[in-house]
């Protein structure tokens, strides 16, 4: 049986993915062979020696120590895209609710209970101009990350009548395709932050992000423009944001990732981050993190890995190798040589490297020996070698 360890709720329909004749799955195994986790911190997690892989359901690896995992030969999964909808439903709701007084308005309302009928229509025609606010239409919106979330966000903006702003200096040529040619490209941070009225995150947590926007950042916002962190909390300076809320600068914080700081201000929209808590995204996530650990477990293909080549093959035969290596010369030779002394006839293989990392799939005719097995782990650069 192959062991699945799971933190943090996983939706039911990704758990489904595991044929339970074959897969035990529960949050408390000890030896797994994979994991699959939300938002859980793995980073103090010393890994057990079987593990072979961690699927995220969800965007964002910050909870999971990617370098070490690489390291240890862990490969880790991410599910790019798939709760990218629900994060710009919730943005669209952030623009709205840091536009009108719809929140302030509401607990207004709701104060009214004990109002007699005849007095509430009065009360509400006197009060409401304190709830007045402004349209989104004509004004612009400046998308900072053009990736799954950034380009859905900047459609959405565009067909509400918005003008668009980008910045994404790492954009990847998909996500260029992806985006309509109406979003205007700034060369940098601060032209953007210069001409939007309203500025939303959609980059992810990396050294290179943390405190992206922070007291010099901020300083080059439009005077009252609105701001949006759907994306992590690090990517914003909590401290600096509090003095530009004070001075007016930013007149109103929409939040996923509140700090003590933010809470219970009248100009600071705070969220339990729930960007991406919809039935369909919290699906969407599971079914893919789940399908991603199982081809990796029984047939050694990498989807969607962070760490690791991406490197799928259809399965042609029931005898297949794979194996990791150091991306250096010879290392798939020498295999090779080691199958070919034993008579052992390749029938289909893909090599694939990433950075430092070659991963290869190799469908053998006929089942290797264990002394052949022993001999191609014996290569030094040789790691992750598996006979599934
Ligand atoms: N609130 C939530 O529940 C929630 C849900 C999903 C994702 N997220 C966060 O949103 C992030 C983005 O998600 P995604 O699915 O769009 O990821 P993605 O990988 O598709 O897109 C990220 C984009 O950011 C760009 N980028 C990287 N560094 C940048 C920089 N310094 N400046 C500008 N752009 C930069 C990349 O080139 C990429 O295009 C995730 O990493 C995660 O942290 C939050
Ligand atoms: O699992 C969640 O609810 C949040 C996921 C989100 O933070 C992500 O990075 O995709």
């Amino acid at each position: 049986m192959y062991k699945i360890r799971t933190y943090n709720t996983i939706a039911i329909e990704g758990l489904d993915q595991f044929p339970r004749d074959r897969y035990e799955v529960a949050s408390e195994i000890a030896e797994p062979d994979g994991i699959l986790l939300r938002s859980a911190s793995l980073h103090e997690l010393e890994f057990p020696k079987g593990l072979k892989a961690i699927a995220r359901a969800g965007a964002g690896v910050n909870n999971v120590p990617v370098q070490r995992c690489t390291e240890q030969g862990i490969v880790v999964f991410n599910s790019p895209g798939a709760n990218a909808n629900a994060v710009k439903e919730l943005v669209m709701a952030g623009l709205l609710l840091s536009s009108r007084g719809i929140y302030a308005g509401m607990n207004f309302a709701a104060g009214m209970a004990n109002i007699s009928s005849d007095e509430m229509g009065p009360m509400m025609e006197a009060q409401k101009k304190q709830f007045k606010g402004q349209e989104l239409m004509g004004k612009t919106l400046g998308v900072i990350g053009l990736g799954a979330i950034g380009s859905n966000v900047a459609n959405m903006a565009l067909n509400m009548g918005m003008n668009v702003i980008g910045f994404d200096p790492a954009i990847s040529v998909d996500a260029a395709w992806r985006l309509p040619s109406q979003v205007q490209k700034a060369e940098n941070i601060q032209q953007l932050l210069g001409r939007s009225d309203y500025v939303t995150l959609h980059v992810p947590a990396i050294p290179a992000t943390q405190n992206l926007l922070n007291k010099d950042t901020l300083a080059t916002l439009k005077q009252g423009a609105r701001v949006l962190n759907f994306a992590r909390g690090s990517i914003v300076n909590s401290a600096d944001m509090i003095e530009a809320l004070d001075a007016g600068t930013v007149a109103c914080y929409v939040t996923d990732f509140p700090e003590p700081g933010l809470i219970n201000r009248t100009d600071v929209l705070a969220m339990p981050h729930i960007g991406a808590s919809t039935s369909e995204a919290e699906a969407n996530c599971a079914i893919m993190g789940a399908q991603q650990l199982v081809e990796f477990i029984e047939h050694g293909n990498i989807r969607n890995s962070v760490n690791f080549p991406n490197c799928e093959l259809e399965r042609t035969t029931a005898h297949r190798l794979c194996f990791a290596n150091q991306n250096v010369p010879k290392v798939l030779s020498h295999v090779l040589n080691l199958l070919a002394e034993q008579n052992l006839n390749v029938v289909d293989m893909l090599n694939k490297s990433r950075d430092n990392i070659a991963y290869n799939i190799l469908d053998l005719e006929t089942a290797p020996s264990q002394a052949v097995l022993d001999a191609i782990a014996d290569d030094e650069q040789v790691f992750h070698l598996r006979s599934i």
